[in-house]
């Protein structure tokens, strides 16, 4: 299993791919990416909100080390449930070749190593050094045989080194609500999904419901960010909240995918309404 960081430059894009017998860490030397830096200051009554690409990468860089165990807590587990719902809507099957983009730890990689098998093919894709460390690590010390089917890769979802129609199913496990220019996001996914093959992007649920908006907002605010604030991680644990009212609702992300051309759209809630899963088909 390795590593692998994708110098990407404008039309000239490539990829290292080793093989998937391997079980070493490998590292290769990283390029560093042209990340985009939207970068927009401005203050909010609680905080300094900072829109760029760079402090989002440093930021789940810094929450590696607790992340998974975070999620389990404060979600009391249910988050692996959204998951598994998030890969069972792509519909992948035995042998395929799928992408987690924004894989981060490797949660949703490893359910859908589970679900194409010894043959087929899984690439976890993420923009975080260190949480792509923890996800190979994971790997590494597992003894599922099918994990050998991962292959972990660094690189923006902004600007992805894949050839068009790569992937038989994609899924983006708490991603596009980060990426600072989601239509340029959904172009990418399009282009590299093969037609007729499904995205599944679950992801926090910006409700209609204002009574759900307030549950939501009060768990973040006096559950989510106090336990948070234990690891010294109260600031990135409060960006959630403003992510979630600056994400799109899922009538919004239906519309988003049917302008980007994907043929049929279609945003779940679960999780009581506080997540949401959008399904689109090419
Ligand atoms: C897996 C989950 C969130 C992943 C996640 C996504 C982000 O964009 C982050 C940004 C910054 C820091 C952390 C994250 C991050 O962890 C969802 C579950 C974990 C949540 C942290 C907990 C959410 C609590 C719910 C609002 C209420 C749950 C009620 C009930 C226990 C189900
Ligand atoms: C909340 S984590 C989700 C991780 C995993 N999918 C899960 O469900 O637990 C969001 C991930 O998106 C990654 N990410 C954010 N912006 C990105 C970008 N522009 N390119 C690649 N990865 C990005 C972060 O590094 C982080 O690992």
């Amino acid at each position: 299993m390795a590593l692998i960081s994708s110098p990407s430059s404008n039309g000239h894009q490539r990829y290292l791919s080793f093989s998937r017998r391997e079980r070493e860490i490998a590292l290769i030397s990283p390029v560093s990416l042209p990340w985009s830096c939207v970068h927009q200051r401005y203050l909010s009554s609680s905080s300094i909100r900072i829109r760029c690409s760079n402090e989002r990468q440093a930021l789940f860089n810094r929450i590696s080390p607790v992340y998974d165990n975070l999620n389990d807590l404060l979600s009391l587990g249910q988050h692996r449930i959204w998951k598994r719902m998030a890969v069972s809507w792509t519909e992948a099957k035995k042998g395929e070749n799928v992408l987690d983009l924004c894989c981060g730890s490797g949660d949703i990689a490893f359910l859908l190593s589970q679900k194409v098998g010894v043959h087929g093919k899984v690439t976890g894709y993420d923009f975080s050094k260190d949480q792509l460390l923890v996800a190979a690590s994971r790997q590494h010390l597992s003894l599922k045989a099918c994990y050998n089917n991962i292959v972990w890769i660094e690189g923006d979802a902004l600007d992805m080194p894949f050839p068009d129609t790569s992937f038989d199913a994609i899924t983006v496990g708490y991603g596009l609500r980060n990426l600072v220019d989601r239509p340029k996001a959904m172009k990418e996914i399009f282009r590299v999904l093969k037609p007729g093959s499904k995205v599944s992007i679950l992801d926090f649920n910006k409700s209609a419901s204002p009574f759900t908006t307030s549950i939501q907002e009060w768990a973040i605010d006096n559950v989510v960010v106090p336990v948070a604030s234990n690891y010294g991680l109260a600031k990135e644990y409060k960006y959630l909240k403003s992510s979630i009212h600056e994400f799109l609702t899922g009538r919004e992300l239906e519309k988003l995918a049917l302008e980007t051309g994907f043929s049929h759209a279609k945003h779940y809630e679960i999780g009581g309404g506080l997540m949401g899963n959008l399904v689109a088909t090419r």
